[in-house]
């Protein structure tokens, strides 16, 4: 079977130029005002009457006619005659005369004769007639009829972005239905037999996985102004594509499929498009992203993107997302960025453009240190730890340590964590982050934690069990922990120790070697080798699963939990949780090291003040 080889790429500009080329944009709505907030205006709206639209007082007083009050002051007021009162919503049954006033509340309609009023401050009523204390001119505390916006004049203009001012102007224009920029209909299908909407059921035996792409993208699409429309997923046979996507641009103005899009055999997106519709390009010199299909299905427009989230999201960011904002005729957004200097150094040969997700981190000057996160494209978190975006030329070799940077923000308010440390996960420093204001704990083990720490990216490190080199760094609070292995409940197995590890036909699952846990359990298995007097891999050889260690706290225990083993290394604190039986192999002090550099950020201090707080709970 023939499979797509990637050896011409388009470069970036010709992928915008390509989706520039096709016509996204949808006709003309009429909304009622309850809807059109954030809408476009495609026509000029003119005042059919008069704002307001009589003459009105502007204070509660009364209504008079202005040159009765001439010469009037505290020390000699004019006397009037009350000789009625007008609310507003009323129409006046009275008219003021020479001499005469008329009671008058805010908003109320002016009795003929008046052409002015005195607030009631100013005023001294006594019975029938009242004392004016001060003089004013005509039209004094009066709106005139057509002094907000008279009828006939121009009161928003085509292209205006409704506001909720606008739909002030508009409400007292009386004006209840306008016409709108329809939002471009973007229709979204998602490639793969793996795929399962959230909600639903999970097989991961079977390689099932939830679809990120649909909701992600459908959010972006809302996002810059158009309507996301959601189509069931197309497992990766042909005929099926072909049916859901025709299927979709016959109802959108754009149809962004995801997956699909590379070099094996069920990738046959571009197929459906080259067979049924105009395949544009396919292949462009970004990273991540290469894949991307640009063409034209039916009347609609069309852009494949690639099935790893990070490179679909990164894609529609790119290339999408501002030709949909412009169908919609809303602005360019501000792309916020900021300046920063490189935390390390980045080593980059691909020669495409490379769009590097990077999160920022404050240092102790107040400077803006940059660093890429990278889990591959396949990772959500790659996004959602990340703050914005660096393009890095095709042509850049590297990267070098405080080479400064421009990052794109994903928005403009995003703003660097006031709080950023790496190192072990534990459960009590989870609590202790839920009580911080916008921290970001990278969880990547005591190992890592402490190497990032020496290289001086963190604020803090988190380390747990023993370290082999120690570092220069003050103790911000430490907690204790105590860990072992966790069993079934009730202990069938009666594990007592690593030695039945050792002894028994046990399935054990181990954590990563960049954890506290595992050093400690490492730790363990040598004084097992000393006492035996046994070499350390003798040990280690006869433990089933010793050698694979899972990411996280909880994940040994998740899989004891599901009866896939039968130990697993772990925290009481879990499987008191879980219900899991434990043994105990002793207890390990949590520390947290603080970058000299950063002791006086405030995520810092609050960081402090946390741990002090659970120091006095215990
Ligand atoms: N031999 C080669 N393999 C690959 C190449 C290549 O040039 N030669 N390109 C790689 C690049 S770059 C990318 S990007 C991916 C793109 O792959 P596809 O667009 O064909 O996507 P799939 O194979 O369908 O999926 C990739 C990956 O993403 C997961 N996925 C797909 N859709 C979703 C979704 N809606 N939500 C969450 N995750 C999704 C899918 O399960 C796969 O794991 O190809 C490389 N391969
Ligand atoms: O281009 Mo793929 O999108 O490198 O990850």
């Amino acid at each position: 079977m023939e499979r797509k080889e990637f050896r011409d790429l388009a470069s970036p500009e010709e992928a915008r130029e390509a989706i520039r080329s096709l016509s996204l944009e949808g006709g003309i709505n009429r909304v009622p005002l309850s809807e059109a907030r954030g809408r476009v205006l495609v026509a000029r709206l003119d005042a059919e009457l008069d704002v307001p639209g009589f003459d009105r007082a502007s204070l509660d007083g009364y209504a008079l006619r202005a040159r009765d009050t001439f010469g009037a002051d505290e020390a000699d007021p004019a006397d009037l005659e009350i000789v009625g009162e007008v609310h507003a919503g009323e129409e006046p049954d009275v008219a003021v005369g020479e001499g005469e006033a008329v009671e008058i509340s805010t908003g109320a309609v002016m009795p003929a004769g008046a052409d002015a009023m005195v607030p009631v401050e100013r005023t001294t009523p006594a019975g029938e007639r009242v004392q004016i204390r001060t003089s004013v001119a005509p039209g004094d505390n009066v709106m005139f009829a057509g002094a907000d916006v008279a009828a006939g004049e121009r009161a928003l203009g085509p292209g205006t972005r409704i506001t909720p001012r606008d739909i002030g102007l508009l409400s007292a224009l009386g004006i209840d239905e306008v016409p709108v920029r329809a939002k471009p209909t973007v229709g979204i299908v998602s490639t793969g037999d793996e795929l399962v909407r959230p909600g639903e059921d999970v097989a991961s035996e079977r390689g099932e996985i939830y679809d990120v792409n649909s909701y992600t993208i459908a959010a972006g699409v809302e996002d810059a102004g158009g309507e996301a429309i959601l189509y069931p997923h197309a497992g990766d046979d042909q005929d099926e594509m072909e049916r859901i996507l025709r299927e979709a641009a016959a109802e959108c103005d754009l149809v962004l499929s995801s997956g699909s899009t590379s070099a094996s055999a069920v990738d046959v997106i571009y197929r459906v498009i080259e067979e049924q519709g105009e395949l544009l390009l396919h292949g462009v010199g970004v990273k991540p992203g290469k894949p991307m299909l640009v063409g034209r299905l039916e009347e609609s427009a069309y852009v494949g993107l690639p099935g790893y989230p990070v490179s679909a999201m990164m894609v529609f960011r790119t290339f999408v997302a501002p030709a949909i904002r412009e169908a919609a005729g809303l602005p360019e957004t501000e792309t916020a960025t900021v300046e920063g200097r490189m935390a390390g150094q980045e080593r980059y040969d691909e020669g495409r453009l490379r769009l590097m997700p990077v999160g920022l981190v404050t240092d102790g000057d107040g400077e803006t240190l940059v660093y890429p996160v990278d889990k591959g494209s396949g990772a959500t978190t790659s996004l959602a730890e990340a703050d914005g975006v660096v393009e890095v030329a095709p042509e850049t070799d590297y990267l070098e340590t405080g080479e400064s940077v421009t990052v794109s923000l994903f928005s403009p308010d995003v703003r660097p964590p006031t709080l950023l440390g790496v190192g072990e996960d534990d459960p009590t420093l989870s609590r202790l982050l839920d009580g911080l204001d916008n921290p970001r704990y990278l969880s990547e083990g005591s190992r890592p934690g402490l190497r990032r720490l020496r290289e001086g990216l963190p604020d803090v490190a988190v380390l747990a069990g023993p370290t082999d080199r120690d570092v220069d760094a003050e103790e911000l609070g430490s907690w204790e922990r105590e860990w072992g292995l966790l069993v079934k409940p009730g202990n069938p197995d009666r594990i007592e120790g690593v030695a039945d590890l050792v002894d028994e036909d046990v399935q054990f699952v181990n954590r990563t070697t960049d954890s506290g846990l595992r050093s400690s359990l490492g730790a363990a298995v040598a004084d097992l080798a000393e006492r035996r007097d046994v070499e350390r891999h003798d040990i280690v050889d006869a433990i089933t699963g010793f050698d694979l260690g899972l990411r996280a706290h909880e994940s040994p225990a998740r899989k004891v939990l599901a009866d896939e083993a039968g130990a697993g290394l772990g925290l009481r604190e879990t499987a008191d949780r879980l219900d899991l039986g434990f043994v105990s192999l002793g207890s390990q002090r949590v520390r947290v090291l603080v970058n000299s550099d950063r002791r006086s950020k405030p995520g810092v201090a609050e960081l402090e003040d946390a741990l002090e707080s659970i120091a006095t709970d215990r």
